[in-house]
């Protein structure tokens, strides 16, 4: 089928179209490794490819002591997040970072500090991480973060509905979080490291999807197992099958764990391999980091200098 660039409206729950899917874990690890391993970007390209993970990073603060000051400080990242001087030397344009992702009472102060830019403001909600608020609340809280302004919601999954086998439920779940979210697109967070087996996490994709999803993404950054190549190859085709049947494309976010220039490259890789280039625009992927930024930026600078900076340097993110 061919796709289309609206909006997924989602559907009905369409069991038939996960229950009898397997994933075979070992294929899928040699998978993710051939995708990865021995496919080094050219030297050349390696400084547009980490640039163009740049264009694609949630810029994310998420922790118990954030403060207005942290976020402004993340946002006039979000707005130049690779130094002028090095950008210059590339012969690039300005860039920004594709969103800054914050939990909600930090909303109003990342709007505030990037107006004007175009930047959207993404906010985790539904009782993140762990999800476990009644739905009302949760919702509430949806509602709470797109009043303040946050053009994004990432929100989390119960994870017992997937461990259970209780599809109906995660859908009306998704399905009521969706409409709350309105205009707001949203990313719909599974918690993978939680789910058990691969074969669950391609079944919650599905009905992530099927609720109307616009994003599916791997993790919140608190669980224990973070975004692996494997799960989030499994994902993809999730995703990749959704798109065949519907002919809706759904974007994709790995989070959590990814730190290094290395991690960056190896999901662009992923993505390019698996469904192309469309999906290497922060439209349709974005990876959630909070400290991934200042090794794209040390590596650009030795693309640049042929010389690493001390790491402080680059002291944010
Ligand atoms: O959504 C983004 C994640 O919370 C980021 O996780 P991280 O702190 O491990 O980069």
């Amino acid at each position: 089928m061919s796709q289309t660039h609206e909006r997924n409206p989602g559907c009905a729950l369409r069991r038939e179209w996960f229950e009898d899917v397997q994933i075979n874990r070992t294929a899928a690890e040699r998978r993710a490794a051939a995708i990865t391993s021995g496919r080094t970007v050219k030297k050349n390209y390696q400084a547009a490819w980490l640039l163009r993970a740049v264009q694609c990073i949630d810029l994310t603060t998420l922790a118990g002591d954030d403060t207005p000051g942290r976020v402004r400080r993340l946002c006039a990242k979000a707005r130049q997040p690779v130094r002028p001087d090095l950008m210059q030397a590339m012969g690039v344009d300005a860039v920004t970072t594709g969103a800054v992702c914050v939990y909600p009472t930090m909303v109003p102060h990342a709007v505030r500090a990037l107006e004007g830019s175009g930047i959207p403001v993404a906010s985790v909600a539904t009782g993140f991480p762990s999800g476990l608020t009644p739905l009302p609340q949760r919702l509430a809280e949806i509602r709470y973060a797109v009043e303040q302004g946050a053009r994004e919601i990432d929100i989390v999954i119960t994870r017992e509905h997937v461990l259970l086998g209780n599809w109906q439920a995660l859908h009306d779940e998704v399905r009521a979080m969706r409409e709350t979210c309105g205009e707001a697109h949203m990313k719909a967070i599974l918690a993978t490291g939680e789910l058990g087996t691969l074969t669950n996490v391609y079944r919650a994709s599905m009905v992530a999807m099927q609720a109307g999803a616009d994003f599916i993404k791997t993790s919140t950054g608190k669980e224990t197992e973070n975004a692996t190549l494997p799960v989030s190859l499994t994902m993809l085709r999730a995703l990749r099958d959704y798109g065949e049947l519907t002919g809706f494309r759904i974007g994709f976010k790995p989070a959590g764990g990814l730190r290094t220039a290395k991690d960056a490259l190896a999901w662009l890789a992923l993505m390019k391999e698996e469904l192309g280039g469309p999906w290497l625009k922060p439209d349709l992927f974005r990876i959630g980091a909070s400290s991934m930024l200042a090794d794209i930026e040390r590596q650009l600078e030795h693309h640049v200098t042929g010389r690493y900076a001390s790491a402080d340097h680059h002291a944010l993110s």
